[in-house]
């Protein structure tokens, strides 16, 4: 095979594990200059020293990272422990001068037939008997042998003294360091693992490791998963944590994410993340109150003095509960703060977030990717809804390459309202923009009874009308990447909240240019009755900076009375997407919300999506009319002193 097309094999294996190209590239570059061009020690074994390596430089990466943040820190620090940082130099002077991809080749991925000591000793396992888990000759012996050791940490005598130095009382759970053994007691058949040689192929035990994780199973049905926390000794002040509050930790982080995990989620990410917050709540000295979780609200919040105008901004969770904890109000007004992803993993993009004053407090609410029913709303979405004409159960592949429209394009007048490029075409988006900014008679109607006005006995004071986008929806045959799909699709731009400098608190700017007629999110929150969005109002009234509840009304007009329970409406408060952010400007936005079906064919609910109205620069705010009319006094949600800056403004 030609170089060109091993190398795009190696990318595929590794682009199947979600890690991009670019970053590979370096890495496999390295590699190939260190195994002279052999491909087939790259190639082996799934691509391991590949992705090892890969896994290792990124450690590596974040590792320094976390060193230089903690250099910068505002905080003071701890003094160092002399002894401690000696034998870090120790264990890590002969490997110096190695790269981390070096580092981790040696250590694991040399062939097995190689002529090389630090190669023979990282494929030993065959060679080793089960053994109890601490002080072992032959491994003691390896390691004075073996260059690679200097990258293990075995847990000998001295490394036990050395945990002692952190005078803390023996947990229930100790770090397991690379290079210790993980071995059944009983001396029989369970593999044997040394650090992270893992090449149990000759036997019927089956054996999974990375640099964190060891997992050996034996055909008797014994397992034992050995969690590798060592970079809790490169940790300044690191305690021993209970384990029961790294587990409380642990099951927080993952409960406030409302059970949403990401593609990526498997149970190896879980033991690495159990890792990660063993050595977080290790650096908490304050006991964690029983029974009682950790917040974790802020877990990825980055403090950086010295970030300027750039906010991308480096990151990493690990110190900042500690951070945390030290920030005084002196630091805290002086630093750039910033998240980097408030979606938690929940979009298909991160989007961060900056604040520059660094006098904000975070926004506290519960990222929520799609709408969710709040209580009582009545929703009925189901398949049999969805009529055979009002779907295209013949289509396949992209419905925009058909010729014909399909029957889902007949919403929009036989034309599918989106472009090739998944933009808004013209036309349509112009007919939206002008019955918003400049609405004729004929574009209100009027409910007989309206559920915004019942409560007070007035007439309906009219609702637009809109034009409805509607999008191929489950029971089409066409592929989800269909050009009819655009909204569905999620988030796909570089978005970033941020501390407005005129006052109208956090908003969301645009980090890249974006054509007009670009889809940006949908408007994402609880789905409310009209009744419960009233108590809720009523509830909150102190609540001076609440986010905008949008009526989910375009289609009130056809009803002559609507119930309670299908007069529907949004409201981000608590739980919403990023358009939560979104500020108002009065008529002239960037933004315009169109109403998309995407799974019922019921105008009574339906998504609600923002597009630009105009081509928009990076850097950009993003903004829309809320349509709020600044002189309503009644309105349960009072107005606010409006700063849009925009020349049609008619809330100052
Ligand atoms: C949907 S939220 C937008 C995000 C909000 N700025 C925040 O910090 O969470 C709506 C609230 O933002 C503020 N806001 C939005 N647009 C504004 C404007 N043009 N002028 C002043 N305040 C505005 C008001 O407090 C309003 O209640």
């Amino acid at each position: 095979m030609a170089t060109r097309e091993r190398a795009s094999c190696a990318f595929k294996a590794t682009r199947a594990l979600g890690i991009r190209d670019e970053e590979v590239k370096p890495v496999l570059l390295n590699l190939l200059k260190l195994f002279d061009k052999n491909w087939e020690l790259i190639e082996a074994e799934d691509y391991r020293a590949l992705i090892d390596a890969y896994f290792e430089s990124k450690e590596s990466e974040r590792v320094s990272d976390e060193k230089s943040l903690m250099e910068h820190s505002v905080y003071e620090r701890p003094s160092k422990r002399p002894h401690l940082e000696q034998q870090k130099d120790q264990i890590s002077s002969s490997t110096d001068s190695l790269s981390p991809v070096e580092k981790v080749i040696f250590s694991s991925m040399a062939p097995k037939d190689s002529t090389c000591k630090r190669a023979s000793c990282a494929f030993s396992s065959e060679r080793l008997a089960v053994e109890p888990r601490c002080s072992h000759p032959q491994k003691e012996k390896m390691s004075s042998n073996c260059h690679t050791r200097e990258l293990i940490k075995p847990r000998t005598k001295q490394s036990v003294s050395d945990e002692a130095d952190f005078a803390e009382p023996p947990a229930a759970v100790h770090p397991v360091f690379r290079g210790s053994f993980v071995g059944s007691t009983n001396g029989n058949n369970l593999v044997t693992l040394l650090g992270s040689q893992c090449d149990a192929s000759s036997s019927k035990d089956r054996m999974y490791c990375n640099s964190n994780v060891l997992i050996a199973s034996s055909t008797s049905g014994e397992v034992k998963i050995s969690l590798n926390c060592d970079s809790a000794v490169r940790c300044q002040n690191f305690k021993v944590p209970d384990f029961n509050s790294v587990l409380k930790y642990l099951e927080d982080k993952y409960l406030k994410t409302h059970k949403l995990v990401t593609p990526e989620f498997s149970m190896k990410t879980l033991f690495k993340d159990l890792c990660e917050c063993y050595v977080q709540v290790g650096q908490l000295h304050d006991p964690l109150p029983n029974n009682k979780a950790l917040r974790i609200d802020n877990s990825d919040m980055v403090v950086d003095k010295k970030a300027s105008s750039s906010f991308r901004l480096p990151h990493s969770s690990k110190n900042l509960p500690k951070a945390k904890h030290k920030a005084t109000a002196c630091d805290k007004k002086r630093s750039v703060r910033s998240l980097n992803d408030i979606t938690k993993g929940a979009e298909n993009v991160k989007i961060s977030l900056v604040d520059e004053s660094g006098n904000e407090d975070f926004p506290k609410f519960t990222y929520i990717p799609h709408n969710i029913i709040y209580q009582n709303a009545y929703l009925l979405i189901s398949l049999a809804r969805i009529a055979d004409v009002d779907c295209c159960s013949s289509c396949s592949g992209d419905c925009l390459s058909s010729q014909i429209p399909c029957a889902c394009a007949r919403e929009t007048g036989g034309e599918f309202a989106y472009t090739p490029k998944g933009l808004l075409k013209d036309d349509f988006l112009t007919a939206c923009v002008c019955m918003r900014r400049t609405p004729k008679k004929d574009h209100f109607v009027y409910c007989q009874d309206c559920p915004l006005e019942r409560s007070k006995n007035e007439p309906c004071k009219g609702h637009l009308l809109r034009k409805f986008i509607k999008e191929c929806w489950r029971k089409c045959g066409c592929h989800m990447t269909c050009g009819n799909r655009v909204v569905q699709r999620g988030i796909t731009c570089d978005l970033q909240v941020f501390m407005t400098p005129q006052g109208k608190g956090w908003g969301l700017r645009t980090l890249q240019d974006l054509p007009k007629g670009s889809f940006i999110c949908e408007y994402v929150g609880e789905i409310l009755t009209n009744t419960e969005l009233y108590e809720r109002n009523i509830q909150n009234r102190g609540n001076n900076r609440h986010t905008y509840p949008v009526t989910l009304d375009a289609d009130w007009g056809s009803e002559k009375v609507l119930r309670d329970e299908e007069a529907l409406c949004l409201d981000a408060t608590f739980s919403g997407n990023v358009a939560r952010f979104i500020n108002h400007r009065c008529h002239d936005g960037n933004l315009i919300d169109i109403p998309v079906e995407v799974e019922t064919p019921d105008h009574h609910y339906y998504h609600l999506a923002f597009f630009t109205t105009r081509d928009v620069t990076a850097s950009e705010e993003l903004t829309w009319d809320y349509g709020i009319d600044f002189d309503d006094y009644d309105h349960p949600i009072k107005a606010f002193r409006c700063s849009c800056g925009s020349a049609y403004c008619r809330g100052t």
